[in-house]
């Protein structure tokens, strides 16, 4: 669990974050949103002290972060940043084991890490263990800092905008690798980005920052139908919030009983967004939807889609 208490920091007489709380539970993937300037990565940064706040509290696991040496606290806490941050003149498996090292881990111990974290984020040791970064594409040296900050098999992980350089098509297969890495080993994960559908795809609670402060914290689902005010109404996404919703909901919320119509069921857990997709592609304004066995639990309409994305 991380927890920031009225977490302020100045830079001359501004102050760019702003009496910031915040809980993040143990597991839990938090995405910090926000415009640009409104203090999203100074707040990551407080928390491995990489900038130092000026007031309130950080708790990790209930230690203060302030009561412990910082570079122990950092071996502790992953980092993966947008710019990657990658040794040039080391190789893969150097800049992999950088922390290992540091923690004077045997050859071997280290090795084995690196290999299976190589694995883990989906490049194949055996290949790309001894090459330099610059052999390696923009999206596989964002894997290698990926698997950089895993080494030391840390509790927490910090992500700037860390899949912001790369391109669409390499960003969707990144975010997939994190949620299933994350679904293997469970970090709590504090991730800053400006991409809202980023924040939805990954995030189990959004922090909607603004001047510094958290405007509005909650699930995706609670972020898209009740935003706080106008500001956060905006920013998930104006006319396109109803769209986003339809991502966060699955037809067995909607499930109803009716003539079921030809075609393939699909199962109740398809993402809204989905299923009306498939409405489109064979025009139909309703669709079978199925358990896990494929037994028939009844119909999801098009009508009820368009009042859940109204919503
Ligand atoms: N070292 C610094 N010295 C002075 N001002 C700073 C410093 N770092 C950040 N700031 C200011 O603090 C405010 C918050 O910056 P921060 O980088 O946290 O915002 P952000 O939300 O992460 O922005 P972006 O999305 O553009 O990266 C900004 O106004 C920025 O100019």
């Amino acid at each position: 669990m991380i927890e920031l208490s009225g977490v302020t920091k100045h830079f001359g007489d501004r102050a760019a974050v702003d009496q910031v709380s915040l809980n993040v539970a143990r597991g839990e993937i938090c995405a910090l949103v926000g415009t640009s300037g409104s203090g999203k990565s100074t707040t990551l940064r407080m928390i491995n002290r990489l900038i130092e706040k000026d007031a309130g509290t950080i708790r990790i696991d209930g230690v203060d972060v302030d009561s412990q040496p910082v570079v122990e606290l950092r071996r502790r806490i992953g980092y993966v940043i947008q710019s990657i941050g990658l040794f040039p003149h080391w190789s893969v498996a150097r800049n992999v084991a950088t922390v290992p090292a540091l923690l004077g881990w045997p050859a071997a111990k280290a090795n084995a890490r690196v290999d299976e974290l190589l694995a883990l984020v989906g490049l194949d040791p055996a290949i790309y263990r001894d090459r330099s970064p610059h052999q390696l594409s923009g999206g596989q040296q964002q894997r290698v800092g990926f698997a950089r900050a895993l080494a030391a098999d840390p509790d927490v992980l910090l992500m700037d905008e860390p899949f912001g350089a790369v391109d669409p098509v390499t960003r969707d297969s990144l975010q997939s690798e994190l949620l299933r890495i994350h679904a293997a080993t469970a970090k709590t994960i504090v991730l800053v980005t400006h991409d809202i559908d980023e924040a939805i795809r990954l995030a189990s609670q959004i922090a909607v920052m603004d001047l510094g402060r958290i405007v509005q914290q909650g699930r995706p689902r609670d972020l898209l139908a009740n935003p706080a005010d106008g500001f956060v109404r905006e920013f998930v996404g104006g006319t396109r919030r109803g769209l986003r919703l339809l991502k966060v909901s699955a037809v067995g919320d909607l499930v109803q009983a009716g003539p079921v119509p030809d075609g393939v069921p699909v199962p109740a857990s398809t993402a809204l967004d989905d299923a009306l997709a498939q409405m489109i592609a064979q025009s139909r304004t309703a669709l079978a939807v199925a358990d896990d066995n494929g037994a028939v639990l009844g119909i999801v309409r098009l009508e009820d889609l368009v009042l859940r994305a109204a919503a």
